[in-house]
């Protein structure tokens, strides 16, 4: 490990198992990582791998049957406001605007009327949805919608962001925008973000590091660190091409 990064995730032997029907499902199997301060970590598997499982258990939606997962080097059990997520079925509240989504999580916790607004819009502004405050979920496009959900899940101030494929149901011109997006956001205000994917490119456009899972259960199969490929990263050099093949090449076929 390079000394000079701080660990600010770490899990510890992490298991999920479900009882269908007579038999046990495993899920997830033993996955082990360290997840620096501020980098950006993309989670790539093949569909149906356990990304989800294993998204909602750092999330402390769900309690691993084993293993143990660590925030700033303190065990965690359950949901930690330190941990923040976008799901890619946004959730947003059709009955409110887009500052009323944004603003939401700090109303729940209690903060004033005028700083809340004062937060909510420094994250609308951020995620380029100034002028749309008013606005209702129904009157935006899908990439405005995942927007929002972004401008909501920096709100509530998380040091790590977990995004399950967020940009997965979004148009192909729509993604490549988002992925821009998403980059100059985590440059302006840097934050862990723990990204889940099963496009390749994807990942190799987004990540500092990648992890890549193995068919299910999911096992960690390699991480590949992409330093080298410096940003802004451009996929059609020789160096991207390579990397995207290399990964494919290792990646199992979905069953
Ligand atoms: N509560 C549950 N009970 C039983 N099986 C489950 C449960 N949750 C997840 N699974 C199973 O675990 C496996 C992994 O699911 P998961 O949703 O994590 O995959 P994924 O990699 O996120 O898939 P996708 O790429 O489609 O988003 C699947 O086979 C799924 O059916």
């Amino acid at each position: 490990m390079d000394e000079k990064k701080k660990v600010i995730l770490k899990l510890d032997n992490i298991c999920q198992s479900y009882v269908v029907g007579e038999s046990v499902k495993d899920a997830v199997e033993n996955v082990s990582l360290e997840v620096y301060d501020n980098e950006f970590l993309v989670i790539l598997g093949p569909g149906h791998c356990g990304k989800t499982v294993l998204m909602n258990m750092i999330a402390g939606l769900e309690k691993p049957i084993g293993g143990k997962i660590y925030l700033d080097g303190e065990e965690v059990h359950g949901s930690d406001k330190r941990i923040g997520m976008v799901f890619q079925s946004l959730n947003l509240m059709p009955w409110r605007t887009v500052m009323g989504n944004v603003e939401f999580g700090l109303e729940v916790a209690g903060v004033s009327k005028e700083e809340r607004r004062a937060t909510a819009q420094k994250y609308i502004d951020l995620v380029g949805l100034k002028g749309f405050e008013k606005s209702y979920p129904h009157e935006l496009s899908g990439g405005m919608k995942q927007r929002v959900g972004i401008a909501r899940a920096y709100t509530n101030n998380p040091q790590i962001l977990l995004m399950d494929e967020p940009f997965g149901q979004l148009d192909a011109q729509t993604r490549y925008a988002m992925e821009e997006e998403i980059l100059r956001i985590w440059e302006q205000e840097r934050r862990t973000i723990l990204f889940v994917t099963n496009n390749i490119e994807e990942a190799v456009y987004l990540a500092d590091r990648i992890v890549l899972l193995s068919n299910c259960p999911a096992r960690v199969k390699q991480v590949y660190d992409l330093a080298s490929l410096g940003r802004p990263r451009n996929t059609t050099s020789p160096d991207f091409l390579r990397i995207r093949s290399e990964i494919s090449d290792n990646t199992d076929l979905a069953l």
